[in-house]
């Protein structure tokens, strides 16, 4: 039996231990200092075992997933190295930074267990092991940043592990992970949080503020819903990067009020025009790029019913989407709906139904 344990089994925890529980010769146990987590675990049937030991839980375990807070990630690898851990043990993170907890357990003594860095890039606003999913990693990328010392044959292990997270595995070095994700995650966090706090203070003198910032606004503020004390410790942690990028986002707003003050229209449409050309060159993620493993792509004239008849035709047949997502729409070209599955099987039925209707690529 391989023995996989997992230390904080919320949203990330729970859903890797979904992902393992359950497959040949596998075994999760799920810690937490708390009897109540623990009687919650075994209740919601996310793992095989459960303990508040965290000797118990570590020692004999083949692979360790720590899926605490990121401010709590040094005291966990603390702990560990002080236990008699299985020669071969693959010690492994989720946290959102990456460059701290790879410096910490490089200084420590792991007497024949490896430490790898890794974060899942999927997640939701949402927390505890009541939001996790077996779906959560599917065609997500899953970085993991290993040090030069990981020889091949340990870093192949946790990969093949890891496949059963359906999510696409990228190699990463630590530092440069936590710049592209300063920019791209951390950021627009702070950035959504500042918005709802400014428009908050608005609505205290008016309160038509709540009431017409329905739609858009809701849906570019979503991640401002995040869990409060995860976000103070990825920030925290990457500080150095965030006040860095929030220089350049200030120098980014001052252009914007210049453009104002000066009646730059040319300036305006130029900022929205670049936006928009970097952004739709975003990778969707098709084949060949990076791959999203049950995704199928229609041509669809742009025309109305045609979501409608997709969905009829699938439905009928009882193939299950798992997501539907208008890739273009402009009135120069047929538009491209991203249809995602659940597998191989679905997709497959997929392309035999739709094909003789559309085009269909992969
Ligand atoms: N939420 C997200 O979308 C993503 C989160 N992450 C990272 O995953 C890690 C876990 O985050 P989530 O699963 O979202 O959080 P969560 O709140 O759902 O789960 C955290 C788990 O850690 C346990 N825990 C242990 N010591 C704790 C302490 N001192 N304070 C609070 N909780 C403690 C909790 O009991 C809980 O089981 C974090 O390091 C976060 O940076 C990575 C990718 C996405
Ligand atoms: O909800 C969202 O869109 C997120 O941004 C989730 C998320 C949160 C933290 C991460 O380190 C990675 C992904």
């Amino acid at each position: 039996m391989t023995k996989i344990t997992i230390f904080g089994v919320g949203l990330m925890g729970g859903s890797l231990a979904l992902c393992f529980k359950g497959k040949p010769g596998l075994h999760v146990v799920g810690h937490s200092r708390s009897q109540a987590s623990v009687d919650k675990y075994l209740k919601r049937e996310v793992v095989d075992s459960a303990t508040t030991s965290m000797r118990e839980a570590a020692e004999g375990a083949d692979f360790i997933f720590l899926c605490v807070p990121v401010g709590n990630l040094e005291e966990y690898l603390l702990e560990l190295q002080t236990f008699d851990l299985k020669p071969g043990c693959i010690i492994t993170d989720v946290g959102s930074t990456k460059g701290s907890v790879a410096e910490t357990a490089s200084r420590l003594d792991w007497k024949g267990a490896w430490f790898i860095g890794g974060h899942p890039m999927a997640g939701s606003e949402r927390s505890g092991v009541e939001a996790a999913s077996s779906h959560l990693y599917e065609n997500a990328f899953y970085v993991l940043t290993p040090s030069e010392q990981v020889p091949q044959e340990i870093y192949g292990r946790l990969e093949e592990l890891l496949r059963l997270t359906k999510a696409q595995i990228v190699r990463v070095d630590a530092r440069q992970h936590d710049d592209i994700v300063g920019a791209i995650s951390h950021l627009p966090h702070i950035i959504a949080v500042a918005l709802v706090n400014q428009i908050a203070g608005y609505n205290r003198e008016d309160s038509l503020y709540e009431s017409l910032a329905a739609g858009g606004f809701r849906d570019i503020t979503r991640i401002a819903s995040s869990e409060p004390g995860i976000w103070r410790d990825i920030l925290l942690n990457n500080r150095r990067v965030v006040l860095r990028l929030l220089k350049d986002w200030g120098l980014e707003m001052d252009r914007f009020a210049q453009m104002l003050e000066y009646e730059d229209g040319d300036g305006i449409e130029n900022a929205f025009g670049s936006a928009r050309e970097f952004r739709s060159r975003l990778p969707e993620r098709r084949k060949g790029v990076l791959t999203s493993l049950y995704d199928v792509y229609v041509d669809v004239p742009d025309h109305p019913g045609i979501i409608g008849h997709i969905a009829s035709i699938l439905g009928d047949q009882r193939v299950n989407l798992s997501n539907i997502q208008i890739i273009e729409s402009r009135a120069d070209v047929p538009g491209i709906l991203r249809l995602s599955f659940r597998n191989q099987a679905d997709q497959d039925r997929a392309v035999e139904l739709l094909k003789t209707h559309y085009p269909i690529h992969m």
